[in-house]
């Protein structure tokens, strides 16, 4: 039923060891070319050396693993071929399997997509395989294994069995009533819809969480120009990323840089200083960009020149809400700096280091309380948060429905929108989308 496909699974480029692994009904016999020789046992590595089948050039002197299936990652017949990661080895070893019949080069994702149509993972482990990959956190790395090892394929699996059974009850309702049917969904069976559409709407109500935890805490730089928010960032980064000069208005674009606060990720981002006379168009599109990115940030840190108070930036000071950081900078150089409590302000100098420490534990801080889960799985995707949303609403109509025919519709609607994340049902056209953000090999 499906082709053999074939791949570089370790990162592409020289290396001490690179994996190439291959799947499919022709996995053993693509071996077998290459060594010459008989397969050797299913999960024992072996040593051996591999040939162009062609011209019998001796193409390395791998360590090679087989599995059969459905005993394998993919559930069908596997082979790897652990070799020197030389570039020289590992195009000699893929141009090799080019020439053999019914191999082809696998797609990203495609390994994982088949161990999911073999029924090794569902959709939420599948799509937990490319979170670890990319997982570049502690938090995101527990994240990710905690959703690979099933936890939140089981949460919605289990709902999805709780909807079968409530749909089972209102339709033996349907065959038995009488002629005149009582109106909606049968009493004993309300409780369970209603009940269930509260946990999902407890379950949606997270912050996002999960979905941040992925895709990294957006905290913006803001300030005046010149109030050292690139020096800041530079500072927080431990490198050069963002240009710094003594000329107010040096930075224009957004600058990005990903940090690790204490196992949690951050997109810390420079801005624009904010100014009503800006030089040029070019810094106008800069403060645009700014404003725009302050607004959508999960966290601002509004940095204020130190050297300047008791006056403060008002359009900075127009910023700061209960998502704010304040911070003021260049305290190496002001006198007076025990202004403003009600600000509770970091005292820092990006030039000396001082009080960067106090701020990195305050940023941490707010991403712990934007990102930690607790002990159950989070969903992590738009994807999940949509069929969830679809699904309490089907719910909640269920509950409202005039007649048990139109409530056993929409609970049926329901547990499709649950089975749609697991990939139970009906996601033929879901696999291309999910699965074209893997990593080739993957
Ligand atoms: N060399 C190598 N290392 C790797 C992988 C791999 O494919 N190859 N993995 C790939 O991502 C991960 C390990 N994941 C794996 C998951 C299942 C099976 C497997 O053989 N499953 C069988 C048998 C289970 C068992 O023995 O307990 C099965 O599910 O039936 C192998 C690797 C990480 N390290
Ligand atoms: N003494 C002192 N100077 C600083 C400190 N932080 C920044 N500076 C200086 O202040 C000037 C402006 O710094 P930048 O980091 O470029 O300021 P900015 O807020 O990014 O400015 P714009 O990009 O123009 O909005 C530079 O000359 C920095 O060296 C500090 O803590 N102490
Ligand atoms: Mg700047």
């Amino acid at each position: 039923m499906f082709t053999t496909i074939y791949a570089l699974a370790t990162a592409p480029g020289r290396s001490g060891v690179a994996v190439v692994r291959i799947s499919g009904p022709e996995a053993g016999s693509a071996l077998a070319a290459l060594t010459g020789r008989p397969l050797p046992a299913p999960r024992r590595a072996v040593l051996t050396k591999l040939r162009d089948p062609r011209s019998g050039d001796a193409l390395d002197d791998a360590l090679v693993l087989r599995f059969t299936a459905p005993a394998s990652f993919t559930g069908e017949d596997v082979v790897e071929l652990h070799l020197h990661g030389g570039r020289a080895v590992v195009s000699g070893v893929i141009e090799a399997l080019a020439t053999l019949p019914g191999l082809r080069l696998a797609e990203p994702g495609e390994f994982t997509r088949r161990a999911f149509e073999n029924g090794k993972l569902d959709l939420t482990e599948a799509e937990a395989v490319a979170d670890l990959i990319d997982a570049e956190t502690n938090a995101q790395r527990r994240q990710a294994l905690r959703q690979m090892g099933g936890a939140l394929g089981r949460l919605y699996d289990g709902w999805r069995e709780r909807l079968t059974r409530a749909l089972a009850h209102i339709e033996a309702d349907i065959d038995f009533a009488e002629d005149d049917l009582p109106g909606g969904v049968a009493d004993a069976v309300r409780p369970v819809i209603a009940g269930l559409a509260g946990e999902i709407a407890a379950h949606l109500d997270d912050g996002g969480r999960g979905e941040r935890l992925r895709e990294g805490l957006h905290i913006a730089i803001v300030g005046a120009p010149n109030a050292g928010k690139s020096s800041l960032l530079n500072a927080l980064a431990r490198r050069d990323a963002a240009i710094v000069s003594a000329r107010a208005g040096t930075t224009r674009d957004i600058i990005e840089v990903h940090l690790d606060l204490g196992g949690y990720p951050v997109v810390l981002a420079d801005t624009a200083g904010l100014r009503e006379a800006a030089a040029d168009e070019v810094e106008e599109e800069g403060i645009r960009r700014a404003r725009d990115r302050a607004a959508r940030a999960d966290v601002k840190v509004a940095v204020f020149d130190a050297t300047t108070l008791p006056d403060l930036d008002p359009a900075t000071l127009d910023l700061i809400d209960r998502d704010t950081v304040v911070v003021f900078n260049k305290t190496d150089l002001a006198t007076a700096t025990d202004l403003r409590p009600d600000l509770s302000p970091i005292l820092v100098s990006a030039r000396t280091g001082a009080g960067l420490k106090a701020l990195e534990e305050k940023l941490t801080e707010f991403s712990a309380d934007r990102l930690a889960i607790g002990s159950a799985p989070s969903l992590t995707r738009a994807r999940h948060r949509a069929a969830l949303t679809e699904c309490r609403e089907s719910l909640l109509r269920a509950l409202d429905a005039p007649l048990p025919e139109l409530a056993a519709e929409d609970v049926r609607l329901a547990s499709r929108a649950l089975g749609r994340i697991t990939g139970r049902v009906d996601v033929e056209d879901l696999l291309d989308v999910i699965f074209r953000d893997f990593c080739i090999g993957k």
